[in-house]
């Protein structure tokens, strides 16, 4: 791989900046790549382990001459990050991001920006439980979908040289506008976090009863639910609170299922429950057939990919 970009500008030193880091420096994709964290004990952090080549004690000094910025914060936090750095942002560049909601996003980080400017916000389709600095790992992006909503009459040249750059970082890079990436999202991730954080909820209110047996005794299905719900909580907040609408949609067709179903047990309907169950098998087989099951990446690889 070649350079894409001279300079990129990493807003957010958490475990996505950091995966994009070590991946962009295992694929030589930027000549110079720096980075600003809030707090800093983060800045501290990366510094130390050599996250970045450039550690900046301010936004607007990470983002000078960046031909790339990405704003990798909570979501809550990208319109706030947008309006302070803009007035210092090279004209010409591409400002991205990676939150897990988009319409929100366009909408809190578009009016900030200057014209000249190309916006190309983004989300890549991988992550862990782990947050901060230290939790990155340069092959985390390999073979997983990194999804582009460009607005109408994006510079095609900006967006195409941001999805050379996702493939450069390991991804398979897509299109989509906004309100349909959250709808999806909402189905393959949002609604089924909230699911995982209930369900060791109810888990940790049995375990006050029963003397922790609960989680003593976990199957690896709720132990996959754990490892889920201990995501970060302040990103997981703001993923609710900015895509409400299609959280709220999905959630209604979820406890509607969960009540027939919840109905076929008390009465005992088994025919119901073995269709059902014979529906979802069948979805897991075809997804398996189909070949699309990317497996959860190898979290036993080296932070650089090396
Ligand atoms: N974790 C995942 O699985 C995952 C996957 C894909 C996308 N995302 C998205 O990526 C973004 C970052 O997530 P992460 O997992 O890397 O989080 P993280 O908690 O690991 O890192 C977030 C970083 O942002 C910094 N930050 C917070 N508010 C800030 C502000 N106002 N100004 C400057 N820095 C600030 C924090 O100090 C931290 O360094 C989020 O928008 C999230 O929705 C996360
Ligand atoms: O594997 C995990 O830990 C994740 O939850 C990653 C996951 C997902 O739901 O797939 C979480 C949020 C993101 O926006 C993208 C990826």
């Amino acid at each position: 791989m070649s350079v894409i970009y001279n300079k990129v500008a990493l807003i957010g030193l958490g475990l996505i900046a950091s995966s994009i880091f070590w991946s962009s420096k295992r694929g030589g994709l930027a000549t110079e790549v720096s980075g600003y964290a809030r707090s800093q004990a983060t800045r501290d952090t990366a510094r130390r382990i050599g996250l970045c080549d450039t550690v900046c004690d301010s936004a607007i000094e990470a983002v000078k001459d960046a031909d790339l910025v990405m704003l990798c914060v909570p979501v809550g936090a990208m319109g706030q990050v947008a309006q302070e750095i803009s007035p210092y942002l090279k004209p010409g560049c591409t400002v991205s991001d990676v939150g897990s909601v988009k319409a929100a996003v366009v909408d809190a980080v578009a009016p900030h920006l200057p014209g000249g400017v190309h916006f190309v916000p983004g989300h890549p389709l991988a992550g862990t439980e782990h947050s901060g600095p230290e939790s990155g790992f340069a092959t985390l992006f390999d073979n997983r979908w990194c999804l582009l909503v460009p607005p109408a009459g994006a510079d095609p040249e900006a967006v195409a040289k941001l999805r050379r750059y996702w493939e450069g970082l390991g991804s398979n890079v897509d299109e989509m506008d906004p309100e349909h990436h959250d709808l999806v999202l909402a189905v393959t991730s949002h609604t089924p976090h909230l699911i995982a954080y209930t369900m060791v909820g109810v888990a940790d209110d049995l375990g006050r009863v029963t003397d922790s047996e609960v989680i003593k005794y976990s199957a690896a299905g709720f132990r996959d639910f754990t490892r889920i719900a201990a995501s970060d909580p302040t990103m997981w907040r703001d993923v609710f609170l900015n895509n409400k609408q299609a959280t709220l949609e999905i959630l209604g067709r979820f406890t509607e299922e969960l009540f027939a179903l919840q109905r076929a047990i008390r009465v005992g309907d088994g025919e119901e429950l073995f269709d059902y169950f014979t529906r979802t098998r069948a979805i897991r087989r075809g997804i398996i057939e189909a070949g699309q099951d990317t497996a959860a990446p190898d979290f036993g690889r080296t932070k650089t990919g090396q």
